[in-house]
């Protein structure tokens, strides 16, 4: 019995990855757009489809990063409007540990878990940044690497108060006029957290919802063996998937937790033609059209930490090296490149191999796994990477809002069910039976 594909869609809209210049672009924030990514993800018979969260719009050399789409609503509210408009899809909702309280997640999950039926999805991000924390007024809580310590009491604290109610303990009994036998009490006493009381809702449909986890460290790997259903995660190509997907599935042994008990889904892009080579001279087109030359520049300063304004984005790399004591000129991003210096001497080895203008190396240095071809082929490369253990699903994460989702939805889903690895419907009706038939 071959593997069966997870997938997952990623609403798009913060970043340099969207062509919100395209005609066929819609809006990032009208409910209709979410409504009809829900809509076509449920009609592929998808998972979930996912959120993610930006507490603060990033900057770049002091300015509002204009490459990134600016406006992202909050994320429990969009959910629990598509939770209406739904019947089956999960949703996943990404919530910061660093800048919440427990008993606020607890509740607004809670509330979605409820609200749908058992379909909520919390994914746990410690967030990038002090900068990310400044509309907190807590610009410089915690530091990067206190904060997983915070997020594990935290999910603990949490899975504490889902828990506190028992199953039974709504009666509702109109003739003896018993409404409820217990309320579920709760003590939590930590380092991070010391907090008592009632939970003032029962036990959800799912009981435990969903928990993702996406950060890539050490400590966000480990976390994420220990406590999570799901990891999102960057590792979409073959090799680093297959690294990735051994390194944290030896990790659950440990834990006491089998293989199965921790889905790992990276986010993917998708390009479609009629013929291969259509798709890729789509795939090309819309590289350049996410990296314009203005974006380009900006890249190369996030790497360099200089000032690149003068350089033309269209010709070679500048002759001066970065700068290996500058700040990042970027914030509210997490840093891809910690060690500037030694990405930019690949970046430079990158753009002299291949004779590459500044936008070429760009483009080429910063894409992401993408799934490129005719569904069919589309279809057997996904399942490919899947049945070879190099994920056990995708988040898909289209270039078009909202309906980058459709033709995935509509063409490549039937070949996957075709080859028996994707399910024609859905068997049950909360996520979790979705994620682990149980
Ligand atoms: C795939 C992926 C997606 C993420 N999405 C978000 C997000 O939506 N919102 C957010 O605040 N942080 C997000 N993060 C940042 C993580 O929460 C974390 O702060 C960051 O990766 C640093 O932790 P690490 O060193 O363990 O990677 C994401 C990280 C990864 C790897």
């Amino acid at each position: 019995m071959p593997k069966q594909i997870k997938l997952a869609a990623h609403f798009p809209g913060v970043n340099n990855t969207t062509v919100w210049s395209d005609p066929r672009s819609g809006s990032q924030i009208d409910f209709a757009s979410f409504e009809h990514m829900a809509r076509t993800a449920e009609r592929g018979k998808f998972d979930f489809i996912f959120l993610a969260e930006g507490l603060r719009l990033r900057e770049h050399a002091g300015k509002i990063l204009d490459s990134d789409v600016v406006g992202r609503p909050n994320t429990t509210t969009v959910l629990a409007a598509l939770s209406a408009v739904t019947s089956r899809l999960g949703l996943a909702g990404t919530l910061s540990s660093t800048f919440n309280e427990p008993y606020e997640v607890a509740r607004q999950v809670s509330t979605l878990d409820h609200l749908s039926g058992g379909r909520a999805a919390w994914n746990v991000v410690t967030s990038p940044d002090a900068f990310t924390g400044q509309n907190f007024r807590r610009g410089g809580f915690l530091k990067r690497e206190d904060r997983y310590q915070r997020a594990e009491e935290f999910l603990t604290t949490v899975r504490e108060l889902w828990d506190s109610w028992a199953p039974d303990a709504l009666v509702g009994d109109k003739q003896q006029g018993v409404f409820v036998r217990e309320v579920g009490r709760f003590v939590h006493s930590g380092p991070q957290f010391d907090i008592e009381g009632e939970f003032t809702l029962p036990r959800t449909p799912q009981g435990q919802p969903i928990v993702i986890q996406a950060g890539d460290s050490d400590e966000g790997r480990e976390f994420a063996a220990k406590s999570a259903d799901v990891i999102f995660s960057r590792h979409g190509t073959l090799e680093d998937g297959q690294a990735f997907f051994t390194d944290v599935k030896r990790r659950l042994a440990a834990y006491g937790r089998s293989h199965e008990d921790l889905l790992i889904m990276p986010a993917a892009t998708f390009v479609l033609g009629d013929t291969e080579e259509e798709a890729h001279e789509y795939a090309r087109e819309i590289r350049y059209q996410q990296v314009r030359p203005a974006t380009a520049i900006q890249f190369l300063e996030q790497v360099w930490r200089r000032d690149l304004s003068e350089y033309d984005a269209d010709g070679p790399l500048p002759e001066v090296d970065p700068d290996p004591d500058a700040e990042p000129l970027t914030w509210g991003r997490v840093q891809l490149h910690q060690d500037n210096v030694e990405t930019a001497r690949k970046w430079r080895a990158l753009a002299e191999e291949k004779k590459l203008s500044i936008r070429e190396l760009v483009i080429e240095a910063t894409t992401r796994q993408q799934f490129i071809g005719t569904p069919q082929q589309v279809a057997h490369t996904v399942n490919d990477y899947v049945q070879s253990d190099a994920s056990d699903g995708f988040v898909l994460v289209p270039h078009l809002t909202p309906g980058g989702l459709d033709e995935f939805a509509d063409k490549v889903v039937p070949h996957l069910q075709e080859l028996g690895v994707f399910r024609t419907d859905y068997t049950g009706s909360t996520l979790r039976e979705h994620l682990f038939s149980r």
